[in-house]
């Protein structure tokens, strides 16, 4: 089919978009324009947007691994060396992902050292909420905390950190959280004369600072080199059985680090306080009933509210919402959701979309900006085979952790991770809004890929439950 759907100038030009990218809101225009259009939208002269868990399934999973990523991904070089996460093409994917899959498979993180230790970190965190009283906690700092301090865990250790409660460990935490370098890189990567004409002016008058994390970097490449990491983490894995030298094996690491902080962190960030609105009561109480019943040793895959509201949780407000940018592949035209694609032609799916248009505008979730964490459950009346079509349904178009096999490789450790808070604090805690938030504070505000509550923090009283 032709013309592709989307406003006139889009044909034009991709000033709107980057315009848009620059404010922070990609995600929320582009949504709009799906909305609008519905889930196919030309969104610049060689650049389409798609909403539908099929178009997805062509784009990420075709052949494996899905089109080959574009030059975007050149933004999150470190050390200026390609790590799994931005390698381009797929055989040179392929070679460094086999060299560390093992190490995310949930067999290793479900083991002793790597659940043991995110266990006692979430305990850690329980009795930080437990000492905020009435004065309510920030959750986006100390969430942002917990996530540094389990993906180290994983990383590293027993060279991890403790930033939820060593101040020294807190302030790496806070460099890679705090970041605002979005405008200065965005300039870097489309107009790298203009960024080096413009630096000092961009720097010193309008503060549009370049991403700098020195003591992040230092932490990795120190802790790097350290020889006896413990045999579950990906440092023993790289050092002993991997070709990587040192500065890959640090990029490597960094990446991850990176990976699993903000996005863990947010997920968890937007779930507690979804959950802690007055909408969401009850959600609240059928999660703290089903986890105050069970043991505290309960397997996560006997907790299905849990799951559920985890669930739940990662399709209204995915960490990762932005487009996942792709080429067409060269030499032929290709036909997504009925259109003809030219070879080359940036196509992509962003998740918050896929996960949010309902199926009348060509997408899969019925009511999809109603957080029901319930939809992920049998409903009565409903029978086993109904529930479990519309659940291969659900899963088709759930798209938090990418799809394919370049997909998020950290979904284990994020789900081990997000899990066990949960069951700690609402085990032992109910939790509400503070009065202090304004409104707009947890609208969700771009970064690259990911994006994260736009006020950066995150206001909640715990009030401690009977025994
Ligand atoms: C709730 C938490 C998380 C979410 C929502 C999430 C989401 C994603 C998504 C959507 C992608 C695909 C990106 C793309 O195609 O450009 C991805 C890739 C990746 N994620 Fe995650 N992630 C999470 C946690 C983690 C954690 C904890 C780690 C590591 C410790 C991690 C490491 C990675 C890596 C290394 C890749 C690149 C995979 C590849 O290129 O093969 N993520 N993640």
């Amino acid at each position: 089919r032709d013309p592709l759907p989307g406003p006139l100038y889009a044909r034009l030009t991709s000033l709107i978009l980057k315009y848009h990218e620059f404010t922070a809101a990609r995600t929320t225009y582009i949504h709009s324009l799906h909305l609008r259009y519905g889930p196919v939208v030309r969104i610049a002269p060689n650049e389409v947007a798609f909403a539908s868990a099929a178009a997805a399934k062509e784009i990420y999973c075709s052949n494996g691994s899905g089109y080959d990523k574009t030059e975007w991904y050149d933004l999150f070089k470190v050390y200026d060396r390609r790590t799994m996460f931005t390698t381009l093409g797929k055989s040179e994917h392929a070679k460094r992902k086999r060299l560390l899959a093992d190490r995310y498979a949930n067999s290793n993180i479900m083991k002793g050292g790597v659940m043991e230790g995110i266990k006692q970190r979430a305990r850690t965190f329980g009795e930080l909420c437990g000492q905020g009283g009435k004065e309510g906690v920030d959750l986006y700092a100390i969430l942002h905390a917990y996530a540094f301090d389990c993906v180290t865990l994983h990383l590293f250790h027993p060279h991890s950190t403790n930033s939820l409660t060593d101040p020294k460990d807190s302030e790496i935490m806070l460099e890679v959280t705090f970041d605002s370098s979005l405008q200065n890189r965005l300039l870097s990567h489309y107009s790298p004369l203009l960024h080096r004409l413009l630096n000092t002016f961009m720097v010193s008058i309008l503060s549009l600072k370049p991403r700098e994390t020195p003591l992040a970097d230092s932490f990795v490449l120190n802790t790097a080199a350290q020889p006896h990491a413990s045999p579950f983490t990906l440092l023993h894995r790289l050092h002993f059985q991997s070709p990587l030298g040192q500065i890959d094996i640090a990029a490597e690491s960094l990446d991850h680090m990176a990976a699993g902080i903000d996005t863990t962190g947010d997920a968890l960030c937007f779930l507690i306080w979804e959950l802690s609105q007055p909408s969401s009561l009850i959600y609240q109480q059928t999660l703290q009933a089903e986890l105050r019943s069970a043991s505290p040793d309960t397997p996560f895959d006997q907790l299905p509210y849990l799951d559920a509201a985890v669930m739940e949780g990662l399709r209204m407000f995915p960490a990762i919402p932005m487009s996942l940018p792709r080429y067409a592949p060269p030499g032929r035209t290709t036909i997504i959701d009925s259109y003809k694609i030219p070879p080359g032609t940036i196509v992509s799916c962003q998740p918050l979309s896929v996960q949010r248009l309902g199926p009348e505008k060509g997408g899969t979730f019925p009511e999809p900006d109603r957080f029901w964490p319930e939809r992920w459950l049998k409903s009565e009346g409903e029978t086993q085979a109904e529930f479990e079509e519309r659940d291969r349904g659900m899963k088709r178009g759930f798209m938090a952790f990418g799809m394919g096999g370049r997909g998020c490789i950290g979904k284990h450790l994020a789900l081990a991770e997000m899990k066990c808070l949960l069951r700690e604090v609402y085990t032992r805690f109910r939790t509400l809004p503070d009065e202090r938030m304004r409104a707009g504070e947890m609208e969700q505000a771009d970064l690259l890929v990911s994006s994260r509550p736009a006020g950066q923090r995150c206001l909640v009283r715990f009030e401690r439950l009977e025994a």
